[in-house]
């Protein structure tokens, strides 16, 4: 069986005249990672969107784990939550079960309680479970929303910036994690990131939104000065600093008139 995990196919997604794509054609493998990448209002959490079925596409197909949207994980944006939040995280990890069936009896609950236990020890918050999660440190509750989007066993996890405002030790830990998912159970990974250098080694496909145009390939492929000079049509330049890359002269806000270097 070699179905793709995803398969968009010509599609194109537009606000009125605005387009933020075109033309995306993807097919991504079981266990393939690939990060989206792109200055902010690229698309990258509209795509996301589309991909969850909560955002229909202006044109074209979209394919996902079979047409089964239950085996979609999904780890939103992290939003800072508020102190006060007495929920525990064996809680909020069982939410990601919701929606599957395996009947109300004992057995049911049994099976349950088993996964979400499990879950909560592959990404080390056995000792944290039972806390409320107003008092957990941001990476403490971000280990816990991967485990929410793992615990159904999915076979696409999408990924919105996973990483962001967690500390170098915790970025690490969670896209270790995400990693050995990936490996160990042929999950396929979509990953937003404005950063590409923490997940660098694990990304096979990258693809790169700008201003309605967009680049998929290898990272050796993307992330050149050539590519991304013609993406931003603008001059930037990609440097190779031991095993990061730095990217110079792109406008995170997606507007090349603010930069220097204009090619003529
Ligand atoms: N429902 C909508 N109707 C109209 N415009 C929208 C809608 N949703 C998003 N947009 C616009 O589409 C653009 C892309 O938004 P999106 O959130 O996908 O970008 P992004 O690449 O994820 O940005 P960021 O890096 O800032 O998170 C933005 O300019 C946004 O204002």
């Amino acid at each position: 069986m070699t179905r793709s995990a995803v398969a968009l196919r010509g599609a194109r997604l537009s606000y009125g005249d605005r387009v933020l794509w075109d033309g995306l054609d993807l097919e991504i493998e079981p266990g393939e990672f690939i990060a989206v990448l792109g200055p902010n209002g690229s698309g990258k959490t509209s795509l996301m969107r589309v991909l969850l079925g909560l955002q229909p596409l202006s044109a074209g197909t979209v394919e996902i784990a079979g047409g089964n949207r239950r085996r979609i994980g999904y780890i939103p944006q992290q939003r800072a939550v508020d102190h006060s939040l007495t929920l525990r995280g064996r809680d909020l990890v069982g939410f990601g079960l919701d929606g599957h069936e395996w009947g109300t009896g004992l057995r049911g609950r049994g099976v349950r309680r088993r996964k979400v236990d499990e879950a909560l020890a592959a990404v080390g918050a056995t000792s944290y479970a039972d806390a409320p999660i107003g008092l957990l440190s941001g990476g403490e509750q971000q280990r816990l929303r991967v485990a929410q989007a793992l615990v159904g066993d999915p076979e696409v996890l999408l990924c919105d910036e996973p990483l962001l405002s967690l500390d170098l030790a915790h970025q690490r830990s969670v896209s270790d994690l995400i990693d050995a998912r990936r490996r160990t159970a042929d999950t396929a990974v979509l990953f937003v990131t404005h950063e590409i250098n923490p997940v660098l080694p694990l990304v096979d496909r990258v693809l790169y939104l700008v201003e309605g145009r967009f680049r998929i390939g290898k990272p050796s492929e993307v992330m050149t000065s050539e590519t991304l000079s013609e993406l931003y049509r603008t001059n930037v330049e990609v440097v190779k600093v031991r095993d990061q890359i730095l990217v110079v002269g792109a406008c995170e806000e997606g507007q090349s008139h603010h930069l220097a270097g204009e090619d003529a």
